[in-house]
């Protein structure tokens, strides 16, 4: 008889389970310091607790270790010279959703040729993650893929659901099982409601079928995630001017949700211009020194931020990409990153001196 299923899949490839894999690639004393100290942080910044911002940067995404392990360096450095009034975490994002189709991320296709060794890409990401997490820098990263957590959560500090998956129930039900807070972005037309009814499904206790460690497929009961929160990515337009925040502030008010917010300087609201992101920067900051509630509200920022300013087509060979340049969204450069920062940790002393 002809066959009724897997039609259109070409082969099924078995890979290692989670724990074979995190024997392979183990856990160190100073990389599980640094995440459970570093979520810990987080969560108190974002329940008010700590009255310092997140700050979360790096690239777009991952292609390169050699240059995000120079970049957790240089990193490293400045969190330690910011610690007053910043907590500054990595991004170190390795699956990319697509709008339509390209490159999906280091996971997905490391060798970046279409040849889609996930195994090798799993290996690479978890090996970075123990790299940056051993130097004592915390991490971010997106959770797209609903089994690869089993294989990297365990690294991860705070994870973003992004604006492409932020209504899907899938993602809403992995995050309600993840170890770390959740930030949920507000949908690609700019809608709060999405992340704001994700935020209340992550909260729920949930069951869903997942793996489990030992890789088999099983039924997931989740306890229900309490550090679920939004971040502002803008939509149609952009959101992180004090009228969208104040507007964000009262639906998680009128909804009894926790207020707070994250506010990323890329995305749509800087239209995806390296150049509009300090700008971005500028008003928010601003608007956390004003001191009202909605300033309060303010919880951290994201910048998409590389060693090299701009972006790369990958159009040419992988040995052919300029060094420490984005391969999908724009960045600003670490000069930039640095002065962004740095001016910031010294107006918000000044503020707090007053
Ligand atoms: O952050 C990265 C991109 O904005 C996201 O992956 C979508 O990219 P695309 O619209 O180029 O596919
Ligand atoms: C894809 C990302 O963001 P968004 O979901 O907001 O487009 C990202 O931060 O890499």
């Amino acid at each position: 008889m002809q066959r009724t299923y897997d039609v259109n899949v070409e082969n099924f490839q078995p890979l290692i389970t989670p724990d074979e894999f995190k024997d392979a690639y183990p856990l160190s004393t100073e990389s599980a310091k640094t995440i459970l100290e570093g979520r810990e942080e987080i969560k108190r910044i974002l329940s008010g607790k700590d009255n310092r911002r997140l700050i979360i940067t790096g690239p777009c995404s991952v292609h390169d270790e050699t240059a995000a392990l120079e970049y957790a360096e240089k990193l490293c450095k400045l969190r330690e010279e910011v610690k007053d009034t910043f907590d500054i975490i990595m991004r170190v994002y390795f699956e990319k959703p697509r709008t339509s189709i390209g490159w999906k991320g280091l996971i997905n296709d490391p060798y970046m040729d279409d040849s889609r060794d996930l195994m090798e890409g799993l290996r690479r990401a978890r090996k970075l993650l123990l790299a940056i997490t051993a130097m004592g820098m915390p991490t971010a990263t997106e959770m797209l893929d609903p089994i690869i957590p089993q294989y990297i959560a365990g690294l991860v500090c705070w994870t973003a659901i992004g604006a492409r998956t932020t209504e899907s129930q899938t993602h809403r039900e992995m995050s309600s099982g993840l170890s770390m807070p959740v930030g949920f972005k507000n949908c690609t037309d700019g809608a709060l409601s999405t992340a704001i009814n994700s935020m209340i499904a992550a909260a729920a206790p949930q069951s869903f079928l997942g793996i489990n460690e030992h890789g088999l497929v099983s039924i997931v009961n989740t306890k229900g995630n309490p550090y679920a929160h939004i971040v502002l990515r803008g939509g149609k337009r952009p959101n992180y001017d004090s009228v969208s925040i104040r507007e964000a502030v009262e639906t998680l008010k009128q909804k009894k949700l926790t207020q707070a917010i994250i506010v990323d300087c890329s995305h749509a609201n800087s239209h995806k211009k390296y150049q509009r992101q300090p700008i971005v920067w500028e008003d928010v900051l601003n608007q956390i020194l004003m001191d009202t509630d909605t300033g309060h509200a303010i919880k951290g920022l994201m910048l998409e931020s590389n060693l090299c300013q701009g972006s790369q087509s990958m159009e040419c060979a992988p040995e052919d990409l300029t060094y420490g340049v984005s391969v999908t969204d724009e960045c600003i450069s670490w000069e930039t990153t640095e002065e962004l920062i740095m001016g910031a940790h010294e107006k918000i002393k000044q503020h707090q001196a007053m």
